[in-house]
């Protein structure tokens, strides 16, 4: 079997939502697919009144096919500070094509405001490894675990694009994706993660700068996080560029565009290459003419993380049956 669906990008590409289909008759909730985190929860009928703003929620009780996991809770915190806890069912859960009969849902009850104020966000689908899951007594299984036995190649493939919708596909790589060749990279899932391990970097037409930046390779992270020496030596290149300790981030002139950054992936020499126009993330002010940084750095968390920015200059295939990332340009 396969599937897939589209991942549509919230303002400033934030965040992707891509529909997924729960309970008989379905219910369509705009989740934000996460492959930094390995639990699947949702907005719900359960979730205090005063928590929700405008998300859809998932009610049980309207699906003939849910289940209570009783006794079963969870409770998540994420890197940016934000939590969700509640309560868990299992029922039917399909992103487009692909359904997994008996999946994990776990039904909010509580959200940080964080996610109160995100309100095209219906909640999260998380496809990193089984050991990130949160649920007690006994951990649930990620859609991805539970639907790779049926899928025709044991992959799921992320297509993310700026400013435009892009895709998720299980079970195929499409060939018309991408360009060029696909280059397979060795994770380490100790952590949970997709963590691996880059060679090194080049800023704008520059040399490559071989020096291992290991991390992971995130969905729903937005920005690009690296060692601080790699951002230092990249906004360094940039007139202007400056860290900002109000905004807690580098900060730069939106014009004229900043210089390309490219990352390694593999021993061959093959590089991901991200527009300089993808590092003016977000303008700081009214005034547009100071932006947001899209590479900023990684110190406290004790790895890179590839986010969204880097993400979405890439085709990436999360290999579940060897536990290998395929980095391909497009
Ligand atoms: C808000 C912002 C300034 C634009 S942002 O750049 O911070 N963007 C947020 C994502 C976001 C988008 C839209 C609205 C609100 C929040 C972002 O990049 N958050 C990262 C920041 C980070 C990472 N590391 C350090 N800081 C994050 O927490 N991402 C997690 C998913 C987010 C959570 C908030 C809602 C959107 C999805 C994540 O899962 O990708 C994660 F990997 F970072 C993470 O926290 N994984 C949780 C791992 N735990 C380990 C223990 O077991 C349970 C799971």
């Amino acid at each position: 079997s396969t599937g897939g669906a589209v991942a549509t990008p919230e303002d400033h590409d934030v965040e992707y939502l891509t529909p997924v289909s729960i309970g008989t008759p379905e219910q369509i909730l705009n989740l934000d697919i996460d492959t930094g985190s390995s639990d699947l929860w949702v907005f719900s009928s359960e979730t205090s009144r005063s928590e929700v703003k405008g998300q859809t929620l998932y009610d049980p009780s309207n699906s003939s096919t849910a289940q209570k996991l009783e006794g079963y809770t969870w409770s998540i915190s994420y890197g940016d500070g934000s939590s969700s806890a509640g309560e868990v069912y299992l029922d039917t859960v399909s992103i487009g094509a692909l359904t997994v009969s008996s999946q994990a849902v776990e039904v909010a009850q509580k959200v940080s405001s964080e996610f109160t104020s995100d309100s095209n966000n219906d909640g999260l689908l998380g496809l990193g490894f089984g050991s990130l899951n949160t649920v007690q007594p006994n951990a649930q299984k990620t859609f991805f675990d539970n639907a790779m036995p049926a899928l025709d190649s044991p992959v799921f493939t992320a297509d993310l694009k700026a400013g435009i919708p892009g895709r998720y596909n299980f079970g195929y790589i499409d060939p018309n994706a991408y360009t060029g060749n696909i280059t397979y990279v060795s994770v380490d899932d100790s952590q949970g993660f997709w963590d691996w391990t880059s060679p090194g970097y080049a800023i704008g037409s520059g040399s490559f700068e071989n020096t291992t930046i290991k991390g992971i390779a995130d969905t729903g992270t937005s920005l690009l996080l690296l060692p601080s020496s790699v951002v230092s030596a990249y906004y360094g290149k940039i007139s202007g560029a400056k860290y900002d300790s109000t905004q807690a981030g580098y900060v730069l002139p939106c014009s004229p565009t900043p210089p390309d950054f490219a990352f390694g992936v593999g021993d061959d020499g093959a590089a991901i290459v991200l527009p300089g126009k993808y590092i003016n993330y977000a303008p700081t002010g009214s005034s547009g003419t100071t932006c947001f940084g899209g590479i900023q750095g990684d110190s406290g968390i004790g790895f890179a993380i590839f986010g969204d920015v880097a993400l979405k200059a890439a085709f990436v295939v999360f290999d579940g049956g060897s536990k290998t990332l395929g980095w391909a340009s497009k």
